[in-house]
């Protein structure tokens, strides 16, 4: 099977390639007409079957010469005449902002996957439903999307294949919360193999036997398909020799692979045709999926979408999300890597970067380069970071790296939602990892994980002694230089710190070093250690985050449903998840679930620190306010899921961005 090839010629619309897609059209349009998934469910009664996502993104963006085209004014129609009230807000540019969907009462509105209004039925023909029943009903029914959608998720990382970072936990759990929500869910990530017992992670996912040809980096490239479906999600693996090597997804102990951009070119050209060409469950996910492109290592596709697929008539109902994880890695690279990556020459502008004058390396370097993440952020048809304090940060000069212009003139199609968690996986009253299970009705299991990590990692055990955390890449990001600056500060106290990481060899050698002089109270543990996550997490009263940036962060909402309470600095996702600590609010009984210290200076980190440290030995029971406060927070997924969906509604109500 062959992918579309761009070479420096367009080749005319007759083209083979082009001749290839349009079956795959043809195909997909009769798949979606014959599969209904569009599943049916009928509860207490009423009947509601859901609209096929790809039949409502087909009819949304209108003008389009699918056989699929021309529906949406027919279907809203239909709802105004049901006594649906649909309002669009728009902004200046024209971009969907606001949506409003008023359903009448005692209607149902039901339309099948061929667009048809099928039924209403009126709430009277539940007569035989019990009260009890019908209340049941009404709760399910809210846990569903009422518009379901074919999702793409496309990710160099996703738990618990892959992980290296936070990066993974979100594409391991997003899509499993989707697809509960009854869309229709795959995440393609690379079949990484790197010769440890890691591999046999893979051992479920079965080869699709379906191998597509790639042009890009001067030939043909082969990968092929592994696929296993797992809580409702798609699961896809994309394999190729170069995902097969020692080391983690990006690099190894000398670095960074020197062929990254190779790979994850690879990556994102395979995932633009795993849609077309894999029938999972019996259908492909068809040309009119929702592509959730994360990061720049996924920032390929919308590229790719707009200018190898739609000159051709493919995908052009399709749509896509970036999701900006970290701004700070954009896959930058010489200019000449461009014609390796399997795109029109006319395409050069839209990844085209030219680093300022003082940012270049000698007299003769003209700063020019390819930014994939540039790429993406002009061509996806809209953009999510996670969280809304973050989504402000990138467009100023501070938190922009060097994209904020760009980012502030898409500002109409950009939004912040917060990542949730997955609470089963972090879950004090039954994590796997841990000895002793509590809640926030029973605190007494917090102090025993507290011995017990004290027990493993050869502290002296002390349950009064207070014992601060750091979990985290060692890296700039994560303000471990402020970290290792302040630390012979901190440990005049009487505290314990414990720090997890990997990263930069000097700070690991740092720990080793700082763990060495000070024996009683300090434990650096370098690598990256799951269950010694948990563990710490649990254990340790305090989580020291001192983050320059934070996109969301996750140790702080893990911490927090553990009753650790955490100390962060205030930017970004930490400012917007971690509440302040007011003693004196709520009649004296307090308020917040931690410390959020700004700016981020030695004296303030230490300042802030010292107040928690006094308040968890002099205030017990403020402390205990901070820590149920903390455990009952609603970080699931559940209220983020429905946010994103808020936003697939709007991307599918404007036409694609670069059509
Ligand atoms: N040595 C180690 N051993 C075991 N586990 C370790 C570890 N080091 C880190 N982890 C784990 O990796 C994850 C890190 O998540 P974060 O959100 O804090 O940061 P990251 O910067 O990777 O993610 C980016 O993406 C996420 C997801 O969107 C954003 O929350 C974040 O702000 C952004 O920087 C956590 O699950 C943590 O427990």
């Amino acid at each position: 099977m062959e992918s579309l090839r761009i070479s420096g010629l367009i080749p005319p619309c007759n083209s083979i390639s082009n001749v290839r897609h349009s079956r795959i059209l043809l195909l997909n349009s009769k798949v979606i007409g014959q599969q209904g998934f569009a599943s049916l469910w009928r509860r207490g009664g009423s009947c509601r079957r859901r609209m096929s996502l790809s039949l409502r993104a087909g009819s949304v963006s209108g003008g389009n010469e699918s056989a699929l085209g021309g529906l949406q004014e027919e279907e809203d129609k239909k709802k105004k005449e049901k006594g649906l009230v649909l309002g669009t807000g728009r902004d200046v540019s024209g971009s969907a902002i606001g949506l409003h969907l008023i359903p009448s009462s005692g209607e149902t509105q039901v339309i099948d996957s061929s667009g048809e209004d099928a039924t209403t039925e009126t709430v009277e023909d539940a007569t035989t439903v019990t009260e009890e029943e019908a209340d049941d009903t009404d709760e399910k029914e809210e846990a569903l999307a009422k518009v379901t959608y074919n999702i793409v998720f496309v990710t160099s990382e996703a738990a618990p294949y892959s992980k290296t970072g936070g990066l993974a936990d979100v594409c391991g759990s997003l899509p499993i919360a989707l697809a509960a929500r009854g869309h229709r869910v795959m995440v393609v990530s690379p079949r990484y193999l790197n010769g440890t017992s890691l591999d046999k992670i893979y051992a479920s996912a079965v080869d699709l036997d379906t191998h597509v040809k790639i042009y890009c980096f001067g030939g043909e490239q082969e990968v092929a398909f592994f696929h296993q479906y797992r809580e409702r999600v798609d699961w896809v693996f994309v394999d190729h020799p170069s995902f097969h090597r020692p080391g983690n997804p990006y690099g190894d102990i000398y670095g960074a692979f020197g062929d990254n951009q190779f790979r994850f070119t690879l990556l994102c050209h395979a995932a633009c045709e795993a849609p077309l060409v894999l029938p999972l469950g019996g259908y492909t996910y068809g040309e009119n999926s929702l592509f959730i492109v994360n990061d720049w290592h996924a920032g390929l596709v919308p590229v790719l979408l707009a200018a190898k697929y739609r000159p051709y008539g493919v995908y052009k109902d399709a749509r896509s999300i970036l999701v900006i994880h970290n701004l700070a890695h954009q896959g930058v690279e010489p200019a000449a890597t461009y014609k390796n990556l399997g795109l029109p020459p006319q395409w050069y502008g839209a990844l085209e970067w030219i680093f300022p004058t003082w940012a270049r390396t000698h007299a003769l370097d003209t700063g020019e380069a390819v930014n994939i993440l540039k790429g993406a952020i002009v061509t996806a048809d809209r953009i999510l970071t996670v969280s809304q304090g973050y989504s402000w940060e990138i467009t100023t000069g501070e938190g922009g790296y060097g994209l904020h212009e760009l980012l502030s003139s898409r500002k109409s199609v950009l939004n912040g939602i917060t990542n949730g968690i997955d609470v089963a996986e972090w879950d004090p009253s039954s994590d796997e990892y841990i000895d002793f299970h509590y809640s926030a009705d029973d605190l007494s299991g917090k102090v025993k994980c507290k011995v017990a990590l004290q027990k493993e990692l050869d502290l002296p055990v002390r349950p009064d002694c207070p014992l601060i955390g750091f979990i985290g890449r060692l890296d700039y990001q994560k303000g471990i230089d402020l970290i290792r600056l302040t630390m012979p500060e901190i440990l005049q106290d009487d505290v314990q710190f414990v720090m997890l990481g990997s990263g930069d060899p000097q700070y690991e050698n740092w720990m080793k070093a700082t763990e060495s002089a000070y024996r009683n109270k300090f434990r650096g543990w370098g690598g990256f250690n799951v269950p010694i996550s948990h563990r710490i997490t649990a254990g340790c009263d305090i989580l020291l985050m001192p983050s320059r940036f934070e996109p969301c962060g996750l140790n702080q909402l893990y911490a927090m449903r553990y009753g650790t309470v955490p100390v962060v600095h205030a930017t970004g996702g930490l400012r917007d998840t971690v509440e302040n600590f007011n003693p004196y609010a709520q009649g004296g009984s307090g308020e917040g679930t931690g410390w959020a210290f700004s700016p981020l200076t030695k004296e303030s980190m230490l300042g802030t620190l010292r107040v928690a440290v006094q308040t968890f030995k002099e205030h017990k029971s403020s402390w205990e306010g901070l820590m149920k406060r903390g455990m009952q927070k609603d970080f699931t997924w559940e209220s983020s899921a429905v946010k994103y969906e808020q936003v697939f509604e709007w991307v599918f109500l404007d036409p694609p961005y670069i059509g």
